[in-house]
Protein backbone atom coordinates (compact mmCIF):
# COMPACT_ATOMS: atom_id res chain seq x y z
CA UNK A 1 0.00 0.00 0.00
CA UNK A 2 1.39 3.37 -1.04
CA UNK A 3 2.08 5.89 1.70
CA UNK A 4 -0.09 9.02 1.37
CA UNK A 5 2.14 11.91 0.40
CA UNK A 6 1.83 15.66 0.79
CA UNK A 7 0.06 16.25 -2.50
CA UNK A 8 -3.05 18.34 -2.91
CA UNK A 9 -5.47 18.64 -5.80
CA UNK A 10 -6.76 22.21 -5.85
CA UNK A 11 -9.89 22.83 -7.88
CA UNK A 12 -11.00 26.24 -9.16
CA UNK A 13 -9.26 29.58 -9.51
CA UNK A 14 -10.93 31.84 -6.98
CA UNK A 15 -8.52 34.54 -5.79
CA UNK A 16 -8.86 33.45 -2.14
CA UNK A 17 -7.88 29.92 -3.14
CA UNK A 18 -4.88 31.18 -5.12
CA UNK A 19 -3.69 33.28 -2.20
CA UNK A 20 -3.99 30.32 0.17
CA UNK A 21 -2.09 28.03 -2.23
CA UNK A 22 0.77 30.51 -2.46
CA UNK A 23 1.06 30.68 1.31
CA UNK A 24 0.89 26.90 1.62
CA UNK A 25 4.29 26.64 -0.08
CA UNK A 26 5.76 27.32 3.39
CA UNK A 27 4.29 24.05 4.62
CA UNK A 28 5.87 21.63 2.18
CA UNK A 29 2.76 20.72 0.15
CA UNK A 30 2.82 20.04 -3.61
CA UNK A 31 -0.29 21.48 -5.19
CA UNK A 32 -1.73 20.31 -8.52
CA UNK A 33 -4.16 22.65 -10.26
CA UNK A 34 -5.79 20.80 -13.16
CA UNK A 35 -7.45 22.74 -15.98
CA UNK A 36 -10.02 20.09 -16.74
CA UNK A 37 -11.93 17.26 -15.22
CA UNK A 38 -9.91 14.72 -17.24
CA UNK A 39 -6.64 16.22 -16.10
CA UNK A 40 -7.84 15.94 -12.49
CA UNK A 41 -8.60 12.24 -12.96
CA UNK A 42 -5.26 11.62 -14.67
CA UNK A 43 -3.42 13.33 -11.77
CA UNK A 44 -5.22 11.06 -9.31
CA UNK A 45 -4.27 8.06 -11.46
CA UNK A 46 -0.59 9.02 -11.71
CA UNK A 47 0.15 10.56 -8.32
CA UNK A 48 -0.59 9.57 -4.80
CA UNK A 49 -2.86 12.56 -4.36
CA UNK A 50 -5.35 12.01 -1.56
CA UNK A 51 -6.41 15.52 -0.55
CA UNK A 52 -8.68 17.96 -2.36
CA UNK A 53 -8.82 21.70 -1.76
CA UNK A 54 -11.54 23.92 -3.20
CA UNK A 55 -13.17 27.27 -2.65
CA UNK A 56 -16.93 27.02 -2.57
CA UNK A 57 -18.67 30.17 -3.74
CA UNK A 58 -22.04 31.18 -2.37
CA UNK A 59 -23.83 30.81 -5.69
CA UNK A 60 -22.23 27.43 -6.51
CA UNK A 61 -24.80 24.67 -6.57
CA UNK A 62 -22.24 21.87 -6.58
CA UNK A 63 -18.54 21.58 -5.95
CA UNK A 64 -16.45 22.32 -9.02
CA UNK A 65 -16.15 19.52 -11.57
CA UNK A 66 -19.21 17.79 -10.20
CA UNK A 67 -17.31 15.88 -7.56
CA UNK A 68 -20.59 14.31 -6.53
CA UNK A 69 -20.58 12.24 -9.70
CA UNK A 70 -16.92 11.28 -9.89
CA UNK A 71 -16.00 8.48 -7.57
CA UNK A 72 -12.28 9.21 -7.95
CA UNK A 73 -12.84 12.76 -6.80
CA UNK A 74 -15.13 11.78 -3.95
CA UNK A 75 -12.41 9.44 -2.73
CA UNK A 76 -10.27 12.52 -1.99
CA UNK A 77 -10.33 13.92 1.52
CA UNK A 78 -11.68 17.40 0.81
CA UNK A 79 -10.91 20.57 2.68
CA UNK A 80 -13.26 23.30 1.53
CA UNK A 81 -12.80 27.03 1.92
CA UNK A 82 -15.84 29.33 2.10
CA UNK A 83 -16.52 32.95 2.74
CA UNK A 84 -19.42 32.41 5.16
CA UNK A 85 -21.02 28.99 5.58
CA UNK A 86 -24.38 30.50 6.60
CA UNK A 87 -24.69 32.18 3.23
CA UNK A 88 -24.27 28.95 1.27
CA UNK A 89 -27.23 27.20 -0.31
CA UNK A 90 -28.68 24.16 1.49
CA UNK A 91 -27.34 21.99 -1.32
CA UNK A 92 -23.80 23.32 -0.87
CA UNK A 93 -23.97 22.83 2.90
CA UNK A 94 -25.20 19.27 2.34
CA UNK A 95 -22.27 18.62 -0.01
CA UNK A 96 -19.79 19.82 2.59
CA UNK A 97 -21.44 17.73 5.28
CA UNK A 98 -21.62 14.62 3.09
CA UNK A 99 -18.31 14.61 1.27
CA UNK A 100 -15.78 16.82 3.01
CA UNK A 101 -13.27 16.21 5.73
CA UNK A 102 -13.51 19.80 6.99
CA UNK A 103 -14.27 23.36 5.93
CA UNK A 104 -12.76 26.68 6.87
CA UNK A 105 -14.61 30.00 6.70
CA UNK A 106 -12.92 33.39 6.21
CA UNK A 107 -10.57 34.76 7.40
CA UNK A 108 -8.51 32.20 5.53
CA UNK A 109 -5.10 32.19 7.11
CA UNK A 110 -2.72 29.57 5.79
CA UNK A 111 -1.81 28.33 9.29
CA UNK A 112 -5.32 27.14 10.08
CA UNK A 113 -5.84 25.77 6.55
CA UNK A 114 -2.58 23.85 6.97
CA UNK A 115 -3.88 22.33 10.23
CA UNK A 116 -6.96 21.05 8.39
CA UNK A 117 -4.84 19.67 5.54
CA UNK A 118 -2.63 17.85 8.04
CA UNK A 119 -5.78 16.35 9.57
CA UNK A 120 -7.02 15.24 6.14
CA UNK A 121 -3.64 13.65 5.41
CA UNK A 122 -3.77 11.83 8.73
CA UNK A 123 -7.21 10.54 7.82
CA UNK A 124 -5.92 9.32 4.41
CA UNK A 125 -3.16 7.40 6.18
CA UNK A 126 -5.66 5.86 8.58
CA UNK A 127 -7.78 4.84 5.62
CA UNK A 128 -4.78 3.11 3.99
CA UNK A 129 -4.23 1.10 7.14
CA UNK A 130 -7.91 0.27 7.39
CA UNK A 131 -8.00 -0.83 3.73
CA UNK A 132 -4.93 -3.00 4.30
CA UNK A 133 -6.62 -4.55 7.32
CA UNK A 134 -9.77 -5.27 5.32
CA UNK A 135 -7.83 -6.61 2.34
CA UNK A 136 -6.18 -9.02 4.78
CA UNK A 137 -9.50 -10.83 5.10
CA UNK A 138 -9.71 -11.60 1.38
CA UNK A 139 -8.45 -14.52 -0.57
CA UNK A 140 -7.50 -12.79 -3.81
CA UNK A 141 -6.91 -15.99 -5.81
CA UNK A 142 -10.43 -17.17 -5.14
CA UNK A 143 -12.04 -13.71 -4.92
CA UNK A 144 -13.63 -14.72 -1.65
CA UNK A 145 -13.77 -12.89 1.65
CA UNK A 146 -13.20 -14.51 5.02
CA UNK A 147 -10.11 -15.74 6.82
CA UNK A 148 -11.60 -17.74 9.68
CA UNK A 149 -10.54 -21.39 10.07
CA UNK A 150 -13.71 -22.66 8.32
CA UNK A 151 -13.04 -20.42 5.33
CA UNK A 152 -9.35 -21.39 5.27
CA UNK A 153 -10.51 -25.01 5.20
CA UNK A 154 -12.83 -24.20 2.29
CA UNK A 155 -9.97 -22.53 0.37
CA UNK A 156 -7.69 -25.53 0.92
CA UNK A 157 -10.42 -27.89 -0.30
CA UNK A 158 -11.07 -25.74 -3.37
CA UNK A 159 -7.36 -25.81 -4.27
CA UNK A 160 -7.22 -29.58 -3.82
CA UNK A 161 -10.28 -30.42 -5.93
CA UNK A 162 -9.33 -27.89 -8.61
CA UNK A 163 -6.23 -29.87 -9.44
CA UNK A 164 -8.18 -33.08 -10.14
CA UNK A 165 -10.42 -33.44 -13.18
CA UNK A 166 -13.32 -35.25 -11.49
CA UNK A 167 -16.92 -34.30 -10.65
CA UNK A 168 -17.44 -32.33 -7.46
CA UNK A 169 -20.56 -32.12 -5.33
CA UNK A 170 -20.83 -28.76 -3.56
CA UNK A 171 -23.22 -28.76 -0.64
CA UNK A 172 -24.28 -25.96 1.65
CA UNK A 173 -27.23 -23.85 2.66
CA UNK A 174 -28.71 -21.36 0.26
CA UNK A 175 -26.57 -18.26 -0.26
CA UNK A 176 -23.37 -19.70 1.24
CA UNK A 177 -21.29 -19.27 -1.92
CA UNK A 178 -21.75 -22.57 -3.76
CA UNK A 179 -21.71 -20.95 -7.20
CA UNK A 180 -18.77 -18.75 -6.22
CA UNK A 181 -16.96 -21.90 -5.09
CA UNK A 182 -17.72 -23.64 -8.40
CA UNK A 183 -16.34 -20.63 -10.31
CA UNK A 184 -13.23 -20.64 -8.15
CA UNK A 185 -12.67 -24.34 -8.86
CA UNK A 186 -13.01 -23.68 -12.58
CA UNK A 187 -10.68 -20.66 -12.48
CA UNK A 188 -7.99 -22.65 -10.67
CA UNK A 189 -8.34 -25.72 -12.87
CA UNK A 190 -6.61 -26.56 -16.12
CA UNK A 191 -9.93 -25.79 -17.84
CA UNK A 192 -9.83 -22.08 -16.93
CA UNK A 193 -9.45 -21.04 -20.60
CA UNK A 194 -12.65 -22.91 -21.46
CA UNK A 195 -16.23 -21.83 -20.74
CA UNK A 196 -17.88 -21.94 -17.34
CA UNK A 197 -21.58 -22.59 -17.89
CA UNK A 198 -24.29 -22.64 -15.26
CA UNK A 199 -27.57 -24.53 -15.39
CA UNK A 200 -30.12 -23.95 -12.66
CA UNK A 201 -31.80 -27.36 -12.71
CA UNK A 202 -34.70 -26.11 -10.58
CA UNK A 203 -35.55 -23.36 -13.02
CA UNK A 204 -35.65 -25.46 -16.20
CA UNK A 205 -39.19 -26.18 -17.42
CA UNK A 206 -39.78 -29.92 -17.77
CA UNK A 207 -40.62 -29.69 -21.48
CA UNK A 208 -37.41 -27.90 -22.43
CA UNK A 209 -34.87 -29.44 -20.17
CA UNK A 210 -33.72 -32.25 -22.45
CA UNK A 211 -33.18 -29.96 -25.39
CA UNK A 212 -31.48 -27.25 -23.27
CA UNK A 213 -28.98 -29.74 -21.88
CA UNK A 214 -28.41 -31.98 -24.90
CA UNK A 215 -29.52 -29.83 -27.85
CA UNK A 216 -31.74 -30.94 -30.70
CA UNK A 217 -31.64 -31.56 -34.43
CA UNK A 218 -33.71 -29.56 -36.89
CA UNK A 219 -37.26 -30.97 -37.01
CA UNK A 220 -36.81 -33.09 -33.87
CA UNK A 221 -40.13 -31.73 -32.54
CA UNK A 222 -42.69 -29.11 -33.44
CA UNK A 223 -40.98 -25.75 -33.31
CA UNK A 224 -37.45 -27.13 -33.73
CA UNK A 225 -36.84 -25.15 -36.90
CA UNK A 226 -33.05 -25.03 -36.41
CA UNK A 227 -30.42 -27.37 -35.08
CA UNK A 228 -29.44 -26.30 -31.54
CA UNK A 229 -26.45 -27.41 -29.54
CA UNK A 230 -27.15 -28.01 -25.87
CA UNK A 231 -25.34 -26.45 -22.94
CA UNK A 232 -23.34 -29.65 -22.31
CA UNK A 233 -21.90 -29.49 -25.81
CA UNK A 234 -21.35 -25.75 -25.44
CA UNK A 235 -19.24 -26.42 -22.37
CA UNK A 236 -16.60 -28.30 -24.42
CA UNK A 237 -13.17 -28.07 -22.73
CA UNK A 238 -14.69 -26.17 -19.85
CA UNK A 239 -16.83 -26.68 -16.77
CA UNK A 240 -20.56 -27.22 -16.45
CA UNK A 241 -22.05 -26.20 -13.12
CA UNK A 242 -25.37 -27.89 -12.38
CA UNK A 243 -26.95 -25.82 -9.63
CA UNK A 244 -29.77 -27.29 -7.53
CA UNK A 245 -29.09 -30.75 -8.94
CA UNK A 246 -31.62 -32.16 -6.45
CA UNK A 247 -34.39 -30.56 -8.54
CA UNK A 248 -33.49 -32.45 -11.72
CA UNK A 249 -36.45 -34.66 -12.72
CA UNK A 250 -35.81 -38.43 -12.43
CA UNK A 251 -35.98 -39.11 -16.20
CA UNK A 252 -33.38 -36.41 -16.79
CA UNK A 253 -31.19 -37.91 -14.07
CA UNK A 254 -30.93 -41.06 -16.21
CA UNK A 255 -29.76 -39.03 -19.21
CA UNK A 256 -27.27 -37.09 -17.14
CA UNK A 257 -25.86 -40.30 -15.70
CA UNK A 258 -25.44 -41.71 -19.20
CA UNK A 259 -23.56 -38.59 -20.22
CA UNK A 260 -21.28 -38.75 -17.16
CA UNK A 261 -20.49 -42.40 -17.86
CA UNK A 262 -19.83 -42.09 -21.59
CA UNK A 263 -18.90 -38.40 -21.93
CA UNK A 264 -20.98 -38.34 -25.09
CA UNK A 265 -24.34 -36.79 -25.91
CA UNK A 266 -27.13 -37.45 -28.38
CA UNK A 267 -29.00 -34.35 -29.47
CA UNK A 268 -32.78 -34.77 -29.30
CA UNK A 269 -33.78 -36.33 -32.63
CA UNK A 270 -30.15 -37.07 -33.46
CA UNK A 271 -28.52 -40.42 -34.09
CA UNK A 272 -24.91 -39.34 -33.83
CA UNK A 273 -23.07 -39.81 -30.57
CA UNK A 274 -21.09 -36.62 -29.92
CA UNK A 275 -18.07 -36.78 -27.60
CA UNK A 276 -17.81 -33.89 -25.14
CA UNK A 277 -14.93 -33.13 -22.80
CA UNK A 278 -16.58 -31.36 -19.89
CA UNK A 279 -16.02 -31.33 -16.16
CA UNK A 280 -19.24 -31.39 -14.16
CA UNK A 281 -19.66 -29.62 -10.84
CA UNK A 282 -23.00 -29.94 -9.09
CA UNK A 283 -24.49 -28.11 -6.12
CA UNK A 284 -27.39 -28.68 -3.83
CA UNK A 285 -28.77 -27.19 -0.66
CA UNK A 286 -30.85 -30.30 0.08
CA UNK A 287 -29.57 -33.52 1.65
CA UNK A 288 -29.11 -35.72 -1.43
CA UNK A 289 -28.57 -38.86 0.64
CA UNK A 290 -32.02 -38.38 2.15
CA UNK A 291 -33.41 -37.71 -1.33
CA UNK A 292 -31.85 -41.04 -2.43
CA UNK A 293 -33.48 -42.81 0.53
CA UNK A 294 -36.83 -41.31 -0.43
CA UNK A 295 -36.39 -42.42 -4.04
CA UNK A 296 -36.29 -38.82 -5.29
CA UNK A 297 -32.71 -38.96 -6.48
CA UNK A 298 -30.92 -41.81 -8.25
CA UNK A 299 -28.32 -43.49 -6.11
CA UNK A 300 -26.02 -44.26 -9.07
CA UNK A 301 -26.06 -40.60 -10.13
CA UNK A 302 -25.42 -39.49 -6.56
CA UNK A 303 -22.27 -41.65 -6.40
CA UNK A 304 -21.15 -40.42 -9.84
CA UNK A 305 -21.39 -36.80 -8.75
CA UNK A 306 -20.16 -37.32 -5.23
CA UNK A 307 -16.59 -38.21 -6.20
CA UNK A 308 -15.22 -35.12 -4.47
CA UNK A 309 -17.13 -33.02 -1.98
CA UNK A 310 -16.91 -29.41 -0.93
CA UNK A 311 -19.09 -27.94 1.78
CA UNK A 312 -19.70 -24.21 2.01
CA UNK A 313 -20.25 -23.13 5.64
CA UNK A 314 -23.33 -21.27 6.87
CA UNK A 315 -22.48 -17.68 7.80
CA UNK A 316 -23.45 -18.28 11.43
CA UNK A 317 -20.59 -20.83 11.59
CA UNK A 318 -18.02 -18.10 10.94
CA UNK A 319 -19.39 -14.94 12.56
CA UNK A 320 -15.92 -13.36 12.68
CA UNK A 321 -16.20 -12.93 8.89
CA UNK A 322 -19.42 -10.91 9.13
CA UNK A 323 -17.70 -7.53 9.48
CA UNK A 324 -15.11 -8.09 6.71
CA UNK A 325 -17.87 -9.36 4.41
CA UNK A 326 -20.13 -6.39 5.18
CA UNK A 327 -17.23 -3.99 4.50
CA UNK A 328 -16.39 -5.83 1.29
CA UNK A 329 -19.93 -5.47 -0.09
CA UNK A 330 -20.07 -1.88 1.12
CA UNK A 331 -16.95 -1.09 -0.89
CA UNK A 332 -18.17 -3.05 -3.89
CA UNK A 333 -21.42 -1.10 -4.05
CA UNK A 334 -19.78 2.25 -3.34
CA UNK A 335 -17.40 1.74 -6.23
CA UNK A 336 -20.40 1.09 -8.51
CA UNK A 337 -21.90 4.42 -7.50
CA UNK A 338 -20.33 6.98 -5.16
CA UNK A 339 -22.24 7.28 -1.93
CA UNK A 340 -22.05 9.73 0.90
CA UNK A 341 -22.42 6.96 3.48
CA UNK A 342 -19.10 6.26 5.19
CA UNK A 343 -19.68 2.77 6.62
CA UNK A 344 -21.48 0.92 9.40
CA UNK A 345 -22.22 2.26 12.87
CA UNK A 346 -20.81 0.32 15.79
CA UNK A 347 -24.35 -0.72 16.72
CA UNK A 348 -24.94 -2.10 13.22
CA UNK A 349 -21.84 -4.26 13.50
CA UNK A 350 -23.02 -5.59 16.87
CA UNK A 351 -26.50 -6.33 15.51
CA UNK A 352 -25.06 -8.03 12.43
CA UNK A 353 -23.03 -10.29 14.72
CA UNK A 354 -26.20 -11.22 16.62
CA UNK A 355 -28.29 -11.88 13.54
CA UNK A 356 -28.71 -15.54 12.48
CA UNK A 357 -28.36 -14.90 8.73
CA UNK A 358 -30.80 -17.57 7.52
CA UNK A 359 -30.14 -16.45 3.93
CA UNK A 360 -26.37 -16.45 4.57
CA UNK A 361 -24.06 -14.28 2.44
CA UNK A 362 -26.71 -13.63 -0.19
CA UNK A 363 -28.88 -12.12 2.55
CA UNK A 364 -25.96 -9.94 3.55
CA UNK A 365 -25.46 -8.75 -0.04
CA UNK A 366 -29.12 -7.72 -0.15
CA UNK A 367 -29.17 -6.07 3.27
CA UNK A 368 -25.99 -4.07 2.67
CA UNK A 369 -27.15 -2.90 -0.73
CA UNK A 370 -30.55 -1.87 0.60
CA UNK A 371 -29.03 -0.13 3.63
CA UNK A 372 -26.80 1.99 1.40
CA UNK A 373 -29.87 3.23 -0.42
CA UNK A 374 -31.96 3.76 2.72
CA UNK A 375 -29.27 5.40 4.88
CA UNK A 376 -29.78 9.13 5.36
CA UNK A 377 -26.78 9.69 7.60
CA UNK A 378 -23.06 9.05 7.42
CA UNK A 379 -23.18 5.67 9.12
CA UNK A 380 -25.54 2.79 8.38
CA UNK A 381 -27.83 2.01 11.32
CA UNK A 382 -29.47 -1.32 12.25
CA UNK A 383 -32.77 0.10 10.96
CA UNK A 384 -31.19 0.78 7.54
CA UNK A 385 -30.15 -2.87 7.49
CA UNK A 386 -33.65 -3.97 8.49
CA UNK A 387 -32.26 -5.58 11.64
CA UNK A 388 -33.66 -5.02 15.09
CA UNK A 389 -31.26 -4.93 17.99
CA UNK A 390 -31.68 -7.95 20.27
CA UNK A 391 -30.54 -6.85 23.69
CA UNK A 392 -29.10 -9.26 26.17
CA UNK A 393 -29.27 -12.45 24.14
CA UNK A 394 -26.14 -14.32 23.38
CA UNK A 395 -25.74 -15.84 19.93
CA UNK A 396 -26.16 -19.32 21.33
CA UNK A 397 -29.44 -18.87 23.15
CA UNK A 398 -32.35 -18.67 20.77
CA UNK A 399 -35.38 -16.71 21.84
CA UNK A 400 -38.78 -18.06 20.91
CA UNK A 401 -38.95 -15.31 18.30
CA UNK A 402 -35.63 -16.39 16.76
CA UNK A 403 -36.80 -19.99 16.61
CA UNK A 404 -40.04 -18.84 14.97
CA UNK A 405 -38.12 -16.69 12.50
CA UNK A 406 -35.83 -19.55 11.54
CA UNK A 407 -38.75 -21.95 11.09
CA UNK A 408 -40.69 -19.35 9.08
CA UNK A 409 -37.69 -18.72 6.88
CA UNK A 410 -37.07 -22.42 6.21
CA UNK A 411 -40.74 -23.02 5.41
CA UNK A 412 -40.78 -20.14 2.92
CA UNK A 413 -37.59 -21.24 1.19
CA UNK A 414 -38.82 -24.82 0.90
CA UNK A 415 -42.19 -23.67 -0.50
CA UNK A 416 -40.44 -21.49 -3.07
CA UNK A 417 -38.24 -24.37 -4.20
CA UNK A 418 -41.23 -26.73 -4.41
CA UNK A 419 -43.12 -24.15 -6.45
CA UNK A 420 -40.26 -23.37 -8.82
CA UNK A 421 -39.82 -19.93 -7.23
CA UNK A 422 -43.32 -18.81 -8.21
CA UNK A 423 -44.39 -16.49 -5.41
CA UNK A 424 -48.12 -16.81 -6.04
CA UNK A 425 -48.02 -20.62 -5.92
CA UNK A 426 -45.75 -20.68 -2.86
CA UNK A 427 -48.07 -18.21 -1.10
CA UNK A 428 -51.07 -20.44 -1.86
CA UNK A 429 -49.29 -23.47 -0.47
CA UNK A 430 -48.41 -21.58 2.70
CA UNK A 431 -52.01 -20.28 2.95
CA UNK A 432 -50.94 -16.65 3.01
CA UNK A 433 -51.50 -13.82 0.56
CA UNK A 434 -48.92 -12.94 -2.05
CA UNK A 435 -48.46 -9.55 -0.37
CA UNK A 436 -47.72 -11.23 2.96
CA UNK A 437 -45.21 -13.52 1.32
CA UNK A 438 -43.44 -10.57 -0.30
CA UNK A 439 -43.32 -8.90 3.12
CA UNK A 440 -41.81 -12.04 4.67
CA UNK A 441 -39.26 -12.37 1.84
CA UNK A 442 -38.22 -8.82 2.58
CA UNK A 443 -38.14 -9.41 6.33
CA UNK A 444 -35.87 -12.45 6.05
CA UNK A 445 -33.80 -11.10 3.18
CA UNK A 446 -34.73 -14.06 0.99
CA UNK A 447 -34.20 -13.71 -2.72
CA UNK A 448 -37.22 -15.22 -4.42
CA UNK A 449 -35.25 -16.41 -7.44
CA UNK A 450 -32.41 -17.84 -5.47
CA UNK A 451 -29.79 -16.09 -7.56
CA UNK A 452 -31.15 -12.97 -9.20
CA UNK A 453 -29.72 -10.40 -6.81
CA UNK A 454 -26.36 -10.07 -8.49
CA UNK A 455 -25.08 -6.67 -9.43
CA UNK A 456 -21.45 -7.22 -10.19
CA UNK A 457 -20.29 -10.59 -11.44
CA UNK A 458 -17.49 -11.94 -9.29
CA UNK A 459 -15.55 -13.19 -12.29
CA UNK A 460 -15.20 -11.87 -15.80
CA UNK A 461 -17.96 -13.69 -17.53
CA UNK A 462 -17.23 -16.17 -20.25
CA UNK A 463 -20.16 -17.98 -18.75
CA UNK A 464 -23.67 -18.60 -19.80
CA UNK A 465 -26.50 -19.19 -17.37
CA UNK A 466 -29.69 -20.94 -18.26
CA UNK A 467 -32.48 -19.75 -16.04
CA UNK A 468 -35.80 -20.15 -17.70
CA UNK A 469 -38.96 -19.22 -15.87
N1 LIG B 1 -16.83 -15.80 0.66
C1 LIG B 1 -17.46 -14.89 -0.09
N2 LIG B 1 -16.88 -13.70 -0.33
C2 LIG B 1 -17.49 -12.76 -1.06
N3 LIG B 1 -18.72 -12.91 -1.58
C3 LIG B 1 -19.34 -14.06 -1.39
C4 LIG B 1 -18.75 -15.12 -0.63
N4 LIG B 1 -19.62 -16.16 -0.61
C5 LIG B 1 -20.71 -15.77 -1.29
N5 LIG B 1 -20.55 -14.52 -1.78
C6 LIG B 1 -21.54 -13.76 -2.53
O1 LIG B 1 -22.82 -14.09 -1.98
C7 LIG B 1 -23.80 -14.21 -3.01
C8 LIG B 1 -24.38 -15.63 -2.98
O2 LIG B 1 -23.35 -16.57 -3.37
P1 LIG B 1 -23.65 -17.82 -4.32
O3 LIG B 1 -24.64 -17.46 -5.39
O4 LIG B 1 -22.36 -18.38 -4.75
O5 LIG B 1 -24.36 -18.75 -3.23
P2 LIG B 1 -25.13 -20.11 -3.47
O6 LIG B 1 -24.81 -20.97 -2.29
O7 LIG B 1 -24.81 -20.66 -4.84
O8 LIG B 1 -26.62 -19.62 -3.39
P3 LIG B 1 -27.97 -20.43 -3.80
O9 LIG B 1 -28.00 -21.67 -3.00
O10 LIG B 1 -29.04 -19.46 -3.41
O11 LIG B 1 -27.87 -20.65 -5.29
C9 LIG B 1 -23.08 -13.87 -4.31
O12 LIG B 1 -23.26 -12.49 -4.55
C10 LIG B 1 -21.62 -14.16 -4.01
O13 LIG B 1 -20.77 -13.40 -4.82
Amino acid sequence: MMESSRQIMAIGNHSALQATIEELSHYDWSVFQPDSFHEALSIIGKHDCRIGLAFLEEDTASLPLEMEKASELTALHWVVLVEDVDRLSDKARDLIYSYCFAYRAAPLDSRSVNVLLEGALGMAKLQDRYDAYREGHQNHDLRMVGDTPVMQHLYRTIHKVASVDAPVLITGESGTGKELTARAIHELSSRRQGPFNVVNCGALPAGLIQSELFGHEKGAFTGASQRKTGIIENSQDGTLFLDEIGDLPLDMQVNLLRFLETLTVFRVGGLKEIPVDVRVLAATHVDLEKAVEKGEFREDLFHRLNVLQVQTPALREHPEDIEPLANFFFRRFSSDKPVKVRGFSHESLVVMRQHRWPGNIREMVNRVRRSMIMCEHRLISPTDLGLERRNGHSRDTDTLQQVRDTAECEAIKAALVRNKHKVLHAARELSISRVTLYRLLEKHGIDRNGSSDETTPDFPSTSKTIQLT
